[in-house]
């Protein structure tokens, strides 16, 4: 389904800078619990970042496919995936997404951390580094605020994941995502992104402006229904993933989303938060009780993020 065919949904703006935490809270928690996508506004992000990201972005994408194979993906979940190598929904007829990506994970950290991030030629890209750092900086400072209005709305105290260790050594990675414009006759009916739940904690997304992502708010029911996530200018999308729905006892929800082909090429970065892989992830207090025990067993964050990307990326 072309995007534009869907009815375009009103997701809450939550403003960042609002003085009223209150009602800021009341719309985090109305949307965790309604769709599980939300727009963030006022989030200081500094001016003319944005930009620069994406003509970096767009800079990697460019060249030649050979050159970014030598920057592919290695064993520690970092570097170029060209399309096809990604498949989200296994329902698909299609070999795999349109999509290629690159990702990039923590940076630098405190020593103990391996920095196996993968980088093109400084040469040729001499501001690359530099953008990616302040992008992946600046994205980690707003994940860490949602996820302590998140706290909030489920009654915890603000600094839970700070104080329980989530974010030292966070397992925060940025991906950039390039859809193509224009598809061969065989991939008719094929997917940018084809549909599935994030793995993580929370998503921040920034994307070109250019429609095409979807979700679908009852993933159970059939046939499928996909409402248009519109480009509101200057705001992030945030989206709950699967891991955050268990520690929350499915009280949040992590929705089914896709990127359908529009014919015009698109550049997105997503920024997935996840916790340090030690932490380990049970029902949180005001998520159960007698009445409603815990849906799920503890479980190490690593072991739980590890087992679904091995199977993404067989
Ligand atoms: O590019 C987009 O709009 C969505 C990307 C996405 O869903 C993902 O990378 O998980
Ligand atoms: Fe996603």
């Amino acid at each position: 389904m072309a995007a534009g065919d869907s009815r375009s949904l009103d997701l809450p703006v939550v403003d960042l800078a609002s003085p009223d935490l209150g009602a800021t809270v009341e719309s985090v928690r109305k949307a965790c619990v309604d769709s599980g996508f939300f727009y963030v506004v006022s989030h200081g992000i500094e001016d003319g970042l944005l930009e620069k990201l994406f003509a970096e972005s767009r800079k990697l994408f460019e060249l030649p496919l050979e050159e970014k194979m030598a920057l592919r993906r290695n064993s520690y979940h970092r570097g170029y995936t060209p399309p096809y190598a990604e498949k989200l929904d296994f329902s698909s007829k299609f070999e795999g997404d349109l999509k290629e990506s690159f990702y990039v994970g923590p940076i630098g950290g405190d020593g103990s951390q391996n920095d196996a991030n993968q980088w093109p030629s400084e040469e040729h890209f001499p501001c690359w580094k530099e953008t990616i750092k302040l992008y992946h900086a600046t994205a980690l400072s707003i994940g860490k605020r949602i996820l302590s209005l998140i706290a909030l709305s489920l009654n915890l105290d603000a600094e839970l994941f700070e104080n329980i260790g989530a974010f030292s050594c966070p397992s925060a990675f940025l991906r950039l995502l390039h859809y193509p414009g224009a598809v061969n006759e065989s991939d008719d009916g094929n997917y940018g992104a084809s549909a599935h739940s994030d793995y993580g904690m929370i998503t921040i997304l920034a994307t070109d402006g250019t429609p095409g992502l979807q979700i679908c708010r009852e993933k159970d029911r059939h046939p499928r229904h996909w409402e248009d996530v519109h480009h509101i200018d200057g705001a992030l999308i945030v989206n709950i993933g699967d891991l955050l729905e268990r520690w929350t006892n499915c009280i949040f929800r992590s929705t089914l989303h896709r990127v359908v082909a529009v014919g015009k090429e698109r550049y997105s970065v997503a920024f997935f938060l996840d916790p340090n892989p030690n932490l380990v992830v049970q029902c949180l207090e005001s998520c159960c009780s007698d009445a409603c025990p815990p849906r799920f067993p503890p479980i190490k964050s690593g072991d739980y993020l590890k087992e679904r990307l091995s199977v993404t990326y067989k």
